[in-house]
């Protein structure tokens, strides 16, 4: 069984049918990519998915359960978790505020929060700081995260790469691999090297539709794929 199932998802924004009917499964474990070009629909299905926009028809499963027209709160309770592409943080509270407000109870789990500053050591040293003083990495790495302060089953994760320099998407890189030998992760990206270094399963959708589904190994090894589908190849 998958742990996440979308299927036959429509979104509609205001007048705009953007999704025209998503289907995947991602399965449990690792990295689970979707690639696409601007305005693919990436971000609709993301949000879709965690209940910010609402599908119809159409069916998200997530652990067995029908999550389709839960309120986002509740869908979260479930233990999804989402980094949004504007990254969602508080700039005028510190980094240790900003965790605080991502927990249910509104204390830190000692053990996670070392394990987060194991794995983004700038969040430590930086612990007091307001997070609108942090570098664009740093605000990066805080709202991953915020994601994972508590144990969280999937998070969906909305192009983490965007803006960073080189040597930043390499750590970010590292950090990912690590939560995903706990954490199911479901990332949007539009850096291939990036996407291609973790994924293991992808998809990509285009114009408000999955149209192509399969392992990352053989999608990479590709090239006349991805110059159809991303007009990446050169
Ligand atoms: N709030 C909105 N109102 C109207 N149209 C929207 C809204 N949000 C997104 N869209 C449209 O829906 C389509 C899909 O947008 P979406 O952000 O999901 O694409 P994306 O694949 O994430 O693109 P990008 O990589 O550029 O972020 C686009 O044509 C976009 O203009």
């Amino acid at each position: 069984m998958s742990l996440l199932s979308v299927q036959d998802m429509k979104t509609d924004i205001g007048q705009y049918a953007v999704l025209h009917g998503v289907s995947f499964e991602v399965p449990e474990g690792g990295v689970f990519v979707l690639l696409g070009r601007n305005g693919a629909g990436k971000t609709t299905t993301l949000r879709s998915i965690m209940g910010l926009w609402t599908p119809s028809p159409g069916s998200v499963v997530f652990n067995g359960q029908d999550i389709t027209r839960m309120h986002t709160a509740d869908i979260a309770r479930k233990g999804i978790a989402y980094v949004p592409e504007n990254m969602g943080i508080f700039g005028t509270l510190t980094v240790d505020e900003n965790l605080i407000l991502a927990t249910e109870s509104g204390r830190f789990d000692k053990a996670r929060l070392a394990r987060i500053h194991e794995l983004f050591p700038a969040l430590e040293r930086f612990r007091d700081k307001q997070a609108w003083s942090l570098s664009g990495g740093q605000k990066q790495m805080l709202s991953v995260a915020r994601a994972i302060i508590e144990p969280r089953a999937l998070i969906l994760i909305d192009e983490p790469t965007k803006g960073l320099a080189p040597s930043i998407v390499g750590a970010m890189a590292e950090a990912f691999r690590e939560i995903a030998q706990t954490t199911t992760i479901l990332l949007v990206e539009q850096n291939f090297n990036f996407a291609r270094s973790l994924g293991r399963d992808m998809a990509v959708i285009d114009d408000g539709r999955v149209v192509h589904a399969g392992s990352m190994e053989a999608f990479a090894a590709d090239t006349a794929l991805q110059d159809k589908h991303l007009g990446l190849s050169a």
